[in-house]
């Protein structure tokens, strides 16, 4: 199967600047792959250090060393080296992300909202609107709240835009960030059904799931954090 993702020997020490230069080593040569059509699982205790690896393989985290190698468009670019503009690039076209909470923008609508990533790659208004709605309509996000920005929704309500809108886009690679957590069962079972079409379209998705069901149904392998603050492959 085609490697979409080949993370390699990633470290990082975090430094509290603030506490007395305190240092926490969290990732120690973490490497990690992953191919076109599967789900690889991020599993270990809380402070291991999934979010950390999650973070650094969207390039929001800065690693000390190491490479992230993502195939974009038919080449590697490795996020570690790669200028902004690159990165930003791959974000585009390649790399999509769902955090565990929607970064609300004041007075955008959440089907704006929704539409934003396609709309950002020259798809027209029409087709954006459309798939904007099919999916807000599978996250059950009643249609009252469509035209109105999400600042006031529900916890789970936004976590669901947040959903549509890392989607909607169809991103060959997906790093998801507890997409479930605050979702009731029928709400997670319509984000695994999400889940489920990407990796049968062929889309490598990494995630951290906290909810035992949810990972069991989705991950076709863990990927294990080694405690006390080291970290292996597989
Ligand atoms: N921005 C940061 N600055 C300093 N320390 C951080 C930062 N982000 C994470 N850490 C530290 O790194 C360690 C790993 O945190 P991380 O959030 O990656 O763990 P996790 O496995 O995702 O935990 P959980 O399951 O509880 O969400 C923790 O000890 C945390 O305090």
């Amino acid at each position: 199967m085609k490697t979409m993702l080949r993370a390699e020997n990633l470290s990082k020490t975090f430094v509290l600047h603030n506490q007395n230069g305190a240092r926490l080593a969290v990732l120690h040569n973490a490497s990690l792959q992953v191919a076109a059509g599967e789900c690889v699982v991020l599993h270990g205790h809380s402070g291991s250090g999934k979010s950390t690896l999650l973070r650094s393989l969207y390039a929001n985290y800065q690693p000390d060393s190491g490479h992230i190698w993502v195939n974009h468009q038919q080449q590697w670019v490795d996020l570690v080296s790669a200028p902004a503009r690159d990165v930003l690039a791959v974000r585009r076209d390649t790399l999509g992300w769902v955090s565990q909470f929607l970064r609300v923008i004041p007075r955008i609508s959440a089907l704006e909202v929704v539409m934003q990533p396609l709309l950002e790659r020259g798809v027209g208004r029409e087709e954006c609107q459309d798939k904007a709605s099919h999916l807000l309509s599978r996250l059950n996000v009643p249609q009252r709240l469509w035209q109105l920005a999400p600042s006031t929704f529900s916890g789970g309500e936004q976590q669901r835009v947040n959903i549509a809108r890392g989607f909607i886009a169809g991103h060959p690679i997906l790093l998801l960030d507890e997409p479930t957590a605050s979702l009731d069962s029928a709400n997670s079972q319509a984000v695994v059904g999400l889940i489920e079409e990407a990796r049968a379209g062929g889309a490598a998705v990494v995630g951290i799931f906290h909810d035992a069901a949810v990972r069991e149904r989705v991950a076709d392998r863990l990927h294990v954090m080694q405690p006390e603050g080291g970290e292996t492959g597989q």
